[in-house]
């Protein structure tokens, strides 16, 4: 309690304590302003309240000890009226410490979910970030395609059968039987090679450090070999998002110099984008350059095959990110990132919500114990597609196994024991794609029995999950489940209102509202 509170508190102590010396029937005054019958019987302590008049008070009198009582009146009333404002703003200081902490393995859709949030509860935000994610998009966009370049341009070492000749044709011998000239790849090379400058370029002011690189002259580069071919990795904690508010006159000038050369670096990259437009779109679209990348073992997964399908529109000069683009760009976690989220919208305008974002690989997963002790939930994301996928960090390590692992572990924490726990079972489509394409879920997980479709694939899931949390949280604590599509934010609205629906309940059951 604020010392406000209890130096109220204390005042309303002494004021209510006349009461609690009377019995019920005798504790009111009389309409003359006579004291009540017990007090009159000399049954009240020495500093009870009101005063009480002494037998023979003259109207004088009377008039003063009514008028003191009517003015204890208005000061008790306004002692009322502060109390209720403190605890509205004690009220209001909880909600504003709502602390959330997004945890899971790499790649399960963290700060995908995090997007979620930020278009549904505080879209204005995120759309001031619009420039920042355009080169994160335009990053993802040219890392396929140079990606792509390299892939189909790599000498690969041909196997070849016991008399040495070659088992399989090498590429370039594929490409010259297919319908598709060699001439075309050599073209492309050729014609997308400003796209090498323009993934440096991005990659560098990305990953930039707004604090040091100025006087340095130079920006820390993220273009380290990444195991993806659209892995963009920004080191959490950079304000990564602020170098591209232009021209924030803060008064620091070597900062804006360093703003402004970002600002024409990034146009100039993108005017190469526009340039480069036509050709990107002929050479996604090439059925020959399509199989040649399956011939070559290139996943389409592996590409942000969204952006090149959308090449048209993004690679424009004036294009725009949508909600829709945001959500699907991909920005490798690495750290702790803190976001800082300010409701715009419904009951909790105003409020702030502060979402704690982790990278997941095992090598970063020390870092999130420190944030156990201050959170007031857990929102823990499966990639519920990982049954046959393998971790990039250990390939072999089965990625439901791990989320296995990652879960009990999160679950017996004793630093997390009286923290509201959800898990989000995500990227339900690919899961549901797979097992249509008759993948077999038993394959992976020899324990499963049942049939190889999304329902009864999920119920296993869902139980797996539960029994883990029941049998290794220190106490007894309620799970909240939902399965999600993290890149379909019509579908996830509604999860993230049932999220925020069960945040809110956790704050009132605290504060013994209800
Ligand atoms: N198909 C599909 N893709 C998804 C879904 N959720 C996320 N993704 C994609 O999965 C990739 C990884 O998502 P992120 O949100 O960056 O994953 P993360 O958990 O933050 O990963 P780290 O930062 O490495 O820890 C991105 O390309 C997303 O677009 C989903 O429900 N379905
Ligand atoms: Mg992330």
């Amino acid at each position: 309690m604020s010392s406000g509170l209890a130096a109220l508190s204390c005042y309303r102590r002494r004021f209510d304590s006349s009461d609690d010396d009377l019995d019920d029937a005798t504790t009111k005054a009389d309409d003359a302003g006579r004291p009540p019958l017990s007090a009159r019987a000399g049954k009240r302590t020495e500093n009870a309240w009101p005063p009480y008049p002494p037998p023979n008070e003259t109207e004088l009198e009377r008039a003063v000890r009514l008028e003191e009582e009517r003015e204890a009146k208005l000061r008790s009333d306004s002692i009322d009226r502060e109390l209720e404002a403190e605890r509205q703003s004690v009220r209001r200081g909880r909600k504003a410490e709502t602390k959330l902490l997004l945890l899971g393995q790499s790649e399960s859709g963290k700060s995908t979910m995090l997007k979620n949030f930020q278009i549904h509860f505080a879209p204005n935000a995120l759309r001031a970030e619009n420039d920042a994610w355009r080169a994160v998009i335009h990053l993802n966009l040219v890392r396929s395609v140079n990606f792509m370049l390299d892939a189909l341009t790599r000498p690969i070492p041909s196997p070849t059968n016991n008399d040495g000749s070659p088992t399989v044709p090498s590429f370039s011998n594929r490409l010259s039987a297919t319908p598709q000239p060699v001439g075309d790849l050599r073209r492309f090379k050729l014609t997308l090679s400003p796209l090498r400058q323009v993934e440096v370029i991005l990659a560098r002011y990305l990953s930039a450090n707004e604090v040091t690189s100025p006087s340095e002259g130079r920006a820390s580069p993220a273009a380290q070999p990444q195991a993806s071919a659209t892995d963009v990795t920004i080191r959490g904690g950079h304000t990564w998002r602020g170098l591209f508010r232009r021209w924030q006159n803060n008064g620091d000038e070597q900062q804006s110099r360093f703003s402004a050369s970002i600002v024409e670096a990034v146009e100039n990259a993108r005017q190469i984008l526009d340039a480069c437009r036509e050709d990107v779109i002929e050479m996604w679209n090439s059925p020959s350059m399509q199989s040649a990348l399956r011939d070559e073992g290139v996943s389409l997964e592996d590409l942000s095959t969204f952006f090149l399908d959308e090449a048209d529109r993004v690679m424009r000069l004036d294009y725009e990110p949508s909600f829709d683009d945001i959500l699907r760009a991909r920005l490798q976690t690495t750290g702790v990132e803190e976001h800082h989220l300010k409701m715009e919208t419904g009951a909790e305008n105003g409020e702030h919500w502060i979402f704690y974002d982790v990278g997941g690989s095992r090598g970063q997963r020390a870092s999130w114990v420190p944030f156990f002790e201050d959170v007031n939930a857990i929102i823990f994301l499966c990639s519920a597609a990982g049954f046959n996928e393998v971790l990039e960090e250990d390939r072999n390590v089965n990625r439901l196994l791990d989320s296995f692992t990652t879960w009990k572990t999160i679950c017996s924490s004793k630093l997390l024991a009286s923290v509201q726990f959800i898990l989000l079972l995500n990227k339900m489509d690919l899961l549901d794609a797979r097992l249509k394409l008759g993948i077999q879920f038993s394959d992976y997980v020899k324990s499963y029995k049942d049939e190889n479709d999304t329902e009864h694939v999920t119920e296993y899931l869902k139980r797996k999950f539960n029994a883990i949390h029941r049998h290794h949280s220190p106490e007894p604590r309620k799970l909240h489940v939902h399965c999600t599509c993290a890149i379909d934010r019509n579908t996830t609205s509604a999860v993230l209102l049932r999220i925020r629906d069960t945040i809110l309940l956790t704050h009132l059951t605290a504060m013994e509202l209800i």
